[in-house]
């Protein structure tokens, strides 16, 4: 069949046997239900698992094959991969990517993602699709801007200045051009037929749901009211877009919680009670929001891990709040010594890991909405190829895309202690299924 025809066309596909409505994850209440149980994420991001899927040159299907095997034997029944990336200039962006400007997609990239969805199925694992990047690795809005402003896609991490690029990032949601075209690439891409299995993912239940973005924020930490209720709007308005096109999917936002909502609740709540938006979504940082010093990391420790605790736990309750389940599908930590190299040791990281898994087993265990994690991020067999740990285009891709460091937070295969956290902790949530 034609590689994924565009929506609204009759898939030249054979028809899709429409999958068991209960095969989707839903919501009920505050708790997701899948194939008759309760549900709970225990979970990896895999922001490349679609570029190891192509069947170009950037594709590695079998190591990809790998990876899905060596997760799955781990209990991992989830992966939150980038769906679509925009060329662009800007350094630290993946190449290459799925749009080559407005409207033009690599369809190889776009079959790598057929790819993974149909192995993802074979081992009944579920897949968050984000459609999109506040951040530059991927293109992402900056990228829309630069198309349809004419504005130059600065690199924050050439600039250093990341409070001027958060500010501009933000104008992508209330520019007309951009969000046109932005659709279009949600219907490219929510309207697909897997060119490998014929199906439409819109009928497909290994998608768990369509997120917005990767961490969009308002703007920056002094976002105004005005720049909030663009936000705000644009979360309703595309969420609603994406349940117009696609009646059998989950929605969410993709947000970090009140790290990316200027640290304003009423922001957060408002811009989550949409009712179509499903589902809530947070992320943990201590490092890179300042809470941990991985050069002071006994001094550091206990501030870190009581303000983590804090986050988790505040988030939770705004869930109970708003009535909807809650994610934690990002969280991560440096290797010993802030060290990239894989033989560094990962003391500290399990040590926050084992934390962040207890507290989220304990809640979920008692009913809260808390309905699972998503560590960041999985590195598997991916090797660092260059002496300064930065990505060029050509070496493996890994957890860390490459606006980071090849080895900041990526688990490896090699992280023996890690992937038994991991496996143990997938166990405790497995159980709490019924
Ligand atoms: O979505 C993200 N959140 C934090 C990750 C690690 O810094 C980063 O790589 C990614 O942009």
């Amino acid at each position: 069949a034609m590689a994924g025809l565009v929506s609204g066309a009759a898939s030249a596909a054979a028809p899709v046997s429409a999958a068991g409505k209960s095969e989707f994850v839903t919501v009920k209440k505050t708790h997701f239900a899948r194939k008759g149980k309760s549900y709970y994420i225990a979970g990896a991001n895999f922001w490349y698992g679609g570029y190891l899927g192509s069947p170009s040159g950037v594709g590695a299907r079998a190591r990809l094959l790998k990876e899905l095997d060596t997760m799955k034997a781990l209990g991992i029944n989830n992966v939150r991969v980038l769906a679509v990336s925009e060329k662009t200039e800007m350094t630290s962006a993946v190449r290459p990517a799925t749009t080559n400007g407005p409207g033009k997609y690599d369809e190889d990239l776009l079959a790598g993602l057929d790819f993974l969805v149909d192995e993802l199925g074979k081992r009944d694992m579920t897949v968050v699709l984000y459609l999109n990047n506040f951040w530059q690795w991927s293109g992402g809005m900056t990228q829309y801007l630069n198309w349809f402003e004419g504005s130059k896609a600065i690199d924050p991490n050439v600039t250093k200045d990341y409070d001027d690029y958060m500010a501009k990032t933000a104008r992508f949601y209330a520019n007309k051009d951009a969000q046109k075209e932005y659709r279009g690439t949600i219907r490219k891409i929510v309207g697909r037929v897997n060119s490998i299995n014929g199906k439409a993912y819109r009928d497909d239940p290994v998608i768990m749901s369509w997120q917005l973005a990767n961490e969009p924020r308002p703007g920056n930490g002094k976002a105004s009211d005005k720049e909030k209720a663009v936000y705000t709007g644009w979360i309703a308005e595309t969420a609603q877009y994406i349940h117009e096109l696609d009646k059998n999917h989950l929605v969410s936002s993709g947000s970090e919680g009140l790290a990316g909502s200027a640290q304003d609740a009423k922001l957060f709540m408002a811009s989550h009670s949409s009712k179509h938006i499903d589902y809530l979504t947070y992320h943990l940082w201590p490092k890179n929001w300042g809470w941990f010093d991985s050069a002071k990391p006994v001094e550091s420790w206990d501030g870190a891990i009581t303000k983590s605790r804090d986050y988790l736990n505040a988030h939770i309750d705004m869930a109970k709040t708003i009535g909807k389940p809650i994610v934690l599908e990002e969280f991560g930590l440096d290797r010993d010594g802030a060290s990239f190299d894989i033989k560094a040791s990962t003391k500290i990281r399990d040590r926050f890991y084992g934390e962040i898994f207890d507290l989220i087993q304990r809640r979920a265990a008692g009913g809260d909405p808390i309905a699972g994690w998503n560590f960041w991020a999985w590195g598997g067999a991916g090797r660092a190829a260059n002496a300064d740990y930065w990505w060029k285009q050509g070496n493996d891709f890994m957890g860390d895309p490459p606006q980071e460091e090849q080895g900041l937070y990526s688990v490896f295969d090699s992280d023996a202690s890690s992937l038994a956290l991991i496996k143990d902790h997938a166990g405790q949530l497995r159980s709490l299924q019924k």
